[in-house]
């Protein structure tokens, strides 16, 4: 292990890391919540302001998969729908099979200039995450319960709000509801089974109802479904921590891009469109078990300079007032004061380790590990 990756791996390195990502997010989010007033003004004006500080956040993410851990992303896609991406607004689907999936999404979001933009159909709990949560609060994230009782009026009523979205924006739904776990996918086998669909290798069974109130509300706002299929090389399991100690993964994007009028617009007929569209990535995920690779050729657009820019001047920013506390701190001598310092540090760094847990698929929920009663409505 050279030296620069004995560094890369310190648990001080990985403190710093996230107190640098957590205050400046902090800042952004105060004036995030600033920009309130600018919104009864006028909304777009707030809403673009909100797209660039939203991006001195998630680039800081992007930056330290893209720069610190140099992990590899290649795109797999034709090149006739290539210099369509980033300048329309699509719906993403993606299998949720990684703990950081999401991040090699906002890797690709960056590249292609959708980064402070980029949406999602997220689950209700990732709203109260300090940083990304708020952030995404200020950005209008579409939230659900994963209850469709109660989701079918709130997800409808917040995509129609984006229909006078000023700027390109992809949404992104994980049709899985959840990560894959092999429980998760016994389950959803055996419901798979009781419906007479197909088996899945690689995939949960997917939720149809997410998927045809997506494509039904931004009909009209979106031309496109980009059916995205991630896998990593050599059977890599990245994670956060792994990306934070420097750990260079190599991550394959098989893209698809499908017109949303090829789209069927009855609900039973999409949920049988989504059906189908899941096993052929079953099959593709099978392909690239057998040979290493997706189909197609490979176009991967080049990182830019933008993330590591930005994440640079916050580093730059806020590692100062830190030593100078510090400095502060030793020289006042004073028991009491270092060990409220030191409370304050174990707190924080337990705050730390449980906004990473929130990536982590052992740490995920329950959700799908019981099959729901079929209900034929
Ligand atoms: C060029 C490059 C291209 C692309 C680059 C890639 C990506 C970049 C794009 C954008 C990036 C943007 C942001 C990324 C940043 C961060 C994202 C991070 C995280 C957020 C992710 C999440 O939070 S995922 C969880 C939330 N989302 C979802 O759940 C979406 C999918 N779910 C649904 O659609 C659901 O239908 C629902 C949520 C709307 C409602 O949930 P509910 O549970 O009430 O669902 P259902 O009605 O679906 O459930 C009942 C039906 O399901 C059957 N059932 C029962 N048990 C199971 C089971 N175990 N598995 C499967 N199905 C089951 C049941 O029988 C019912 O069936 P019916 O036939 O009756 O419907
Ligand atoms: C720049 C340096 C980086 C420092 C990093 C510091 C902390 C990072 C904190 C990241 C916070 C949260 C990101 C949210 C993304 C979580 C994505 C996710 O995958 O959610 C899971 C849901 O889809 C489904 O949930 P489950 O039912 O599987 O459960």
């Amino acid at each position: 292990m050279g030296l620069v990756q004995l560094l890369k791996s310190q648990v001080l390195c990985h403190l710093i890391m996230c107190y640098v990502f957590v205050v400046s997010g902090l800042i952004i989010n105060l004036l995030q919540f600033c920009t309130l007033p600018v919104w009864l003004i006028n909304k777009q004006l707030a809403r673009r302001i909100n797209i660039r500080l939203a991006y001195c956040i998630s680039s800081q993410m992007v930056a330290t998969l893209e720069w610190w851990s140099e992990t590899e992303c290649t795109l797999y896609t034709d090149p006739e729908s290539f210099p369509l991406y980033g300048n329309e607004n699509a719906i993403v689907v993606l299998n949720h099979s990684y703990d950081i999936d999401f991040l090699c999404g906002w890797t690709f979001c960056e590249r292609f200039g959708v980064l402070g933009s980029s949406k999602v159909l997220a689950k209700k709990e990732l709203s109260y995450v300090p940083v990304i949560g708020w952030m995404w609060y200020f950005l209008e994230i579409v939230f659900c319960k994963r209850k469709w009782e109660e989701d079918r009026t709130t997800v409808a009523q917040s995509l129609q709000n984006l229909h006078d979205y000023p700027e390109n924006f992809w949404f992104l739904l994980y049709c899985e509801g959840t990560r894959f776990t092999r429980k998760k996918h016994q389950i959803s086998m055996k419901v798979a089974e009781s419906k007479g669909l197909p088996k899945l290798k690689y995939h949960l069974l997917p939720r149809t109802k997410g998927f045809w109130v997506t494509v039904q509300n931004l009909r009209g706002k979106a031309v496109a479904v980009y059916d995205a299929t991630l896998n990593f090389r050599n059977n890599e399991t990245p994670t956060l921590l792994g990306v934070m100690s420097g750990k260079k993964y190599h991550a394959d994007l098989y893209v698809r891009r499908i017109p949303l009028d090829l789209i069927p617009e009855d609900e039973a007929e999409c949920a049988a469109w989504l059906h189908k569209l899941y096993q052929e990535k079953d099959g593709f995920q099978e392909q690239y078990a057998q040979t290493g690779r997706f189909p197609g050729p490979v176009k991967s657009p080049p990182r830019r300079p933008w993330c590591l820019i930005n994440w640079l001047f916050w580093v730059c920013l806020l590692l100062y007032p830190l030593g100078l506390l510090l400095v502060q701190l030793i020289s006042s001598g004073s028991a009491l004061t270092i060990a409220v310092a030191v409370a304050l540090f174990s707190a924080a760094s337990l705050g730390f380790r449980w906004m990473i847990g929130q990536t982590e698929i052992s740490r995920g929920s329950s959700y799908g590990s019981k099959a729901v009663p079929l209900n034929n409505n």
